[in-house]
């Protein structure tokens, strides 16, 4: 087994030419000390228990000490921020280590908060503990929920303070992803008229995660089309589950498709269509019903700076099947939540789902509890109608709502085991709600105690399995004032 020094590795990204990027070595963190190691990420490099430790670790994710292997980088991208072009953003925190050859996949290595880079503006180039947590802990959390997201390695800290509104600890979060290419890079090379570059980045997608596509007639539009399929899975995967992205601006938006920059993100409490989860967002346009929309929005303008490598036509039918394929993929996931995957063709059940939808939100119902309790309700009524009923504010509203359920049951053959373990594999018992966040936040920064952050790394890998000893980390929030996040600055 190689060690984290010696892992084999393939730089691609760092063979680019001049424009993509510029050099820059991290600016180490002072004494740190380790928050979390996740040992289920550093088996994707080829890691394991016994090489996967210590003062390696803790030197590359500090940037104290950084292995042979690295040849650290910012890269450069631009985006729509708000709806606003704006021409220069790039990693003013992130940098670029390397590409490590795990056994079964490449995986890029990134540092967040590893000090100032050419792209840092005006900003310190740092990352506080709590925003780091939660981005730590909301990656592998939507891994376990089998959403595509970036992964983490690890989480490091530093008494060095780092001042927002006060002064806070500095921390480091090592991220992995095949790839860290945003529809901002498009948009860097397409704004500055560098058709040529814009080329290579296309190329470079191409042939670093999706060669298939080189076999092609037309690999540019093959590659836009993939980016549209991926994307329209990925929204999906988050209005099924109640993710709520909250700054889907041009520049969070991953070419494969992956959930990218956990800022101030929030899963839904009680079901609301209309949540806004970043408080900067003053006119809702990221709100979580918004998503499926703006994903498309940000298409559209990847789609136009990819015009000099496309035929115009082909780019708006591309763009024309997004809105299908999102909703194909969305009633599939909503069938499989309600436990009649595969019973009758999808369509048919979009009315039974959009009521559902309508009477949580009218009865303000814990969206994953609902989904949970029912997954455990029978063809006859039991003892788990009672549990599902004392979520509602009206519970006659949900018997009412069951009976027409199991009416649309009776259409299904099948055991009601096999249904519910189904149902059980569909909808998670368990995801990173703010105030799970909040406490693991509080006993890192308050006592440096990170047994916390470690509990919900553990929990959240199997979000779907019933873990009894820990079953209060399924409960709803103690009052709905928990949905608003206080951890969710950066
Ligand atoms: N503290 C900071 N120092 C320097 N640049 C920053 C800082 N915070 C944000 N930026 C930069 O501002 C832009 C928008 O930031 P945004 O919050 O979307 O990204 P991020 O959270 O820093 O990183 P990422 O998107 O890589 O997860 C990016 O160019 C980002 O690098």
């Amino acid at each position: 087994m190689p060690s984290l020094s010696q892992l084999p590795h393939q730089n691609r990204f760092a063979r680019l030419p001049e424009g993509f990027f510029a050099w820059q070595a991290p600016d180490p963190l002072p004494a740190p000390w380790l928050v979390s190691a996740n040992l289920a990420a550093a088996r994707l490099l080829g890691l394991d228990e016994t090489t996967f430790t210590g003062q390696e670790l803790l030197n590359l994710a500090s940037g104290n000490q950084l292995p042979d292997w690295c040849q650290p980088l910012a890269s450069a991208y631009a985006g729509h921020q708000f709806g606003v072009f704006v021409p220069q953003l790039g990693d003013g925190r992130a940098l670029l280590l390397g590409e490590v050859l795990g056994p079964e996949g490449h995986w890029e290595v990134q540092l967040k908060g590893a000090g100032m880079t050419p792209f840092s503006r005006h900003a310190d180039g740092r990352a506080v503990l709590r925003s780091s947590i939660r981005e730590y802990l909301c990656s592998e959390a939507m891994h376990g929920l089998g959403i595509p997201t970036t992964r983490a390695l690890a989480l490091v800290g530093s008494d060095l303070p780092v001042y927002r509104e006060r002064a806070e600890p500095a921390a480091v979060v090592v991220r992995l992803a095949p790839s860290f290419v945003r529809f901002g890079h498009f948009e860097w090379f397409y704004a500055r008229q560098q058709h040529d570059l814009l080329r290579q980045l296309a190329d470079y997608v191409i042939d670093h995660d999706w060669p298939d596509l080189r076999d092609t007639p037309a690999p540019y539009l093959a590659l836009l089309q993939r980016v549209i399929q991926r994307t329209a899975e990925l929204m999906a995967a988050w209005q099924a589950v109640g993710f709520c992205h909250g700054v889907m601006n041009s520049d969070n938006m991953s070419i494969l498709g992956l959930t990218l920059d956990y800022g101030p993100f929030g899963f839904l409490d009680r079901y609301d269509a209309g949540h806004i989860c970043n408080h900067s967002d003053h006119s809702g346009r990221y709100a979580f019903d918004q998503q499926p929309g703006v994903a498309l929005w940000n298409l559209q303008i990847l789609a136009s700076v990819m015009l000099p490598l496309l035929d115009r036509d082909a780019a708006i039918a591309a763009l024309e099947d997004y809105a299908p394929q999102f909703e194909a993929a969305w009633l599939q996931r909503m069938q499989a939540k309600l436990g009649l995957a595969g019973s009758q063709p999808v369509e048919q059940d979009a009315p039974l789902i959009e009521a559902t939808l309508q009477l949580l939100q009218q009865q303000q119902v814990d969206y994953t509890r609902f989904w949970r309790q029912l997954s455990h309700v029978g063809r006859q009524a039991g003892t788990a109608d009672l549990n599902l009923r004392a979520l509602f504010q009206d519970p006659a509203a949900c018997d009412a709502w069951l009976q027409g359920y199991r009416q649309r049951l009776a259409l299904t053959s099948g055991l009601d085991d096999e249904r519910q373990a189904a149902m059980c594999a569909a909808n998670p018992k368990y995801i990173l709600r703010n105030h799970l966040a909040e406490q693991a936040i509080r006993q890192a920064e308050d006592d440096r105690d990170f047994s916390e952050v470690n509990r919900l790394l553990g929990l959240l890998a199997k979000p779907f399995e019933e873990q009894p000893e820990l079953a209060h980390y399924a409960e709803a929030p103690p009052d709905w004032a928990a949905q608003i996040c206080v951890s969710c600055s950066s």
